[in-house]
């Protein structure tokens, strides 16, 4: 699995909190940061998409984090990360930078992930995204981490 993200994470801090999950997670992610587009707000995002699909690999399920993408519930998301796993095609997630993704990757994608319609910073949904891939192993592995005591 891989996660190709804009930007690198500088803040102690923040990578303490990627790392305290990705450490856990079988089979591992291996996270690609690619630096900040130049130029105009479009000229940034369309250069950091040609970078973001140079980085995925050719068979990878590309699922990029954008708010208006899809709600999973963790059981479904656990379901999912599988599926794409069995299918032989390990997910590539991607999320975008201060600008935001390109529309050509968001259409290019093979599936997308929304964490609500607020925008939160790329590190935050960094962080968000390895717990969630964590919860999701951890739902697919029966351990108790993941407690669905809803009432
Ligand atoms: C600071 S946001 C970019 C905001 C930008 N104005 C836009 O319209 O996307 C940086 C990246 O974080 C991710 N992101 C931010 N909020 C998100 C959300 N609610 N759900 C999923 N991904 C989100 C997206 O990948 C986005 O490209």
């Amino acid at each position: 699995m891989r996660l190709v993200a804009i930007g690198r994470m500088k803040d102690k801090s923040e990578r303490a909190l990627v790392e305290r999950y990705l450490k856990r997670l079988r089979p591992k992610l291996d996270i690609i940061e690619l630096p900040d587009g130049r130029g105009s707000p479009d000229e940034i995002k369309r250069r950091e998409a040609q970078a973001i699909l140079a980085a995925c690999p050719a068979q990878s399920h590309v699922v990029v984090l954008d708010e208006a993408g899809r709600n999973f519930s963790s059981p479904d998301f656990s379901n999912a990360v599988q599926g794409w796993i069995t299918a032989g095609r390990a997910p590539c997630f991607v999320i975008g930078g201060a600008e935001g993704l390109d529309a050509s990757i968001i259409q290019r994608a093979d599936a997308s992930m929304s964490f609500g319609t607020l925008t939160w910073p790329h590190m935050l949904v960094r962080i968000m995204l390895v717990e969630q891939i964590y919860r999701a192993q951890a739902i697919a592995a029966g351990h108790p981490y993941h407690r669905s005591g809803r009432p």
